[in-house]
């Protein structure tokens, strides 16, 4: 019988050589992610359930990140990030990417910054793997053809025991993008179009598996934007099947082994869903949820009050790169913040060039606020001094995720999710605005 990719991979790693959806399976972890926000709480339970001097099941296997409440005055929060690094020496954690020094980020060459897209940099996202993570956006690795997904500290603390889960294996839905990508798409687009026609429920507890041309040409980061809003679907993961671009990118970042797989031609679906993405134009989420749809230039009567460009989810160098196409030469209207996801991408601000100027001048000629730290930052509000927060109740455009009440902070606040080219645009006019505008 054939098997999706997500079958495959959950096949393997219980041992059998055929899964069902439905079943459930006890699957051996490949990689087990936790960040500032729940590693005390996993960290927690595990010493509980297994012992004050118990040893995690294996030290290389184990990634912290602090990413979240990073640079804030914040006791508690900055507690957190001590406990991550006390358990990191007790118990020998290889990749812990710690931040010593807030007040100059660039002095801490262990900090990445957010934990989706600094797994993917260090190369932790690997085809073929199971990969748990304590965030819901831990499904971003699903770019990869890794099965990736968030879970709850309980289960994370089982597994720093362990290596092992339960877990009862999802049916796929595919989604096939075919057609031309427009000029003025991206992936950001596609995924806020899926969402508004499947719903945030749309996908609960299954897996989205995206195929398709328009896939095949997309870079890396373009199918991690894909894969990381899986969750704003309900999704228990995303996939995509690796090719070239995705060993690439991985082999350049590690040297461990790994196998991918691959969909049979003769897998069952839940559900096929094909979107011809040449007709497709593009879209916001509106507040309050991100499958509250509508085409950007639908909005062009929303006065906005701020911009915001960061997150895992449109916080990577393309994202910025895309920004900085439509805001070169041009001022912004509103305050706009910008905050790279990780190091690696604030460095790429400083040394990438678009047309001759670097993505930082042309940001800071644009008007725009400085690139701050890298972290999540205001994506999820923070404590009330957290760089970017929303703490009026103000509109903003925003390339991050989700835009519940008070997602941002304030909980009046409204937030448009939008791409990249959305956002920049937006910050031009004020208003949302279809960036078709500002590309020639
Ligand atoms: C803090 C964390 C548990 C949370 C998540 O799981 O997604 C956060 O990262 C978010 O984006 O809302």
């Amino acid at each position: 019988m054939g098997m999706t990719i997500t079958e495959k991979i959950l096949a393997k790693a219980s041992g059998r050589s055929v899964v069902e959806p439905g079943e459930n399976i006890w699957v051996d972890v490949d990689v087990l992610m936790t960040h500032d926000v729940c590693g005390p709480g996993t960290i927690g339970v595990f010493k509980r359930e297994f012992g004050a001097d118990a040893k995690v099941w294996n030290s290389e296997k184990i990634v912290l990140i602090p990413d979240h409440y990073i640079f804030t005055a914040d006791e508690r929060a900055n507690r957190n990030v001590d406990i991550l690094r006390e358990f990191a020496q007790e118990q020998g954690i290889k990749y812990f990417y710690d931040i010593t020094d807030k007040s100059n980020f660039k002095a801490n060459p262990d900090y990445k910054g957010v934990c989706h897209v600094a797994l993917a940099q260090e190369g932790h996202t690997r085809p073929g793997e199971v990969l748990f993570g304590t965030d819901s956006h831990t499904c971003n690795a699903g770019a990869f053809g890794q099965f990736a997904t968030g879970i709850g500290n309980t289960d994370a603390g089982f597994i720093m025991g362990t290596g092992k889960l339960l877990i009862k294996v999802p049916a796929t839905m595919r989604f096939i993008l075919n057609g031309e990508m427009p000029p003025y798409l991206l992936a950001k687009d596609l995924i806020l179009h899926i969402i508004g026609d499947i719903t945030v429920a749309g996908a609960t507890y299954r897996t989205m598996e995206f195929a398709g041309v328009a896939v095949e040409k997309m870079t890396m980061e373009e199918r991690m934007t894909l894969c990381n809003m899986v969750i704003e679907a309900g999704g228990k993961n995303g996939t995509i099947a690796p090719d070239e671009t995705t060993f690439e990118y991985v082999r350049s970042r590690t040297n461990q082994p790994f196998e991918p797989v691959y969909t049979d031609p003769d897998a069952k679906f839940y559900s096929n869903r094909r979107y011809d993405v040449s007709q497709l134009e593009p879209v916001v989420a509106q507040p309050h949820s991100p499958d509250n749809r509508a085409l950007a230039r639908e909005c062009s009567n929303v006065k906005i009050d701020r911009v915001y460009i960061g997150s895992c989810t449109g916080g990577k160098t393309e994202d910025f790169f895309h920004a900085a196409k439509i805001l070169k030469g041009n001022k912004v209207k509103v305050p706009t913040y910008l905050v790279p996801a990780t190091q690696k991408v604030y460095e790429d601000l400083f040394k990438l060039k678009y047309s001759e100027q670097t993505l930082s001048e042309i940001f800071l000629e644009a008007g725009c606020i400085e690139p701050a730290a890298p972290s999540c930052a205001a994506c999820l509000g923070g404590p009330k001094d957290t760089f970017g927060r929303m703490n009026e109740p103000e509109i903003c455009v925003s390339t991050t995720n989700r835009n519940f009440p008070g997602r941002m902070g304030n909980k009046e606040a409204g937030v448009y999710l939008a791409s990249p080219y959305t956002a920049a645009a937006s910050a031009l006019t004020g208003y949302v605005t279809d960036p078709r505008e500002f590309l020639s």
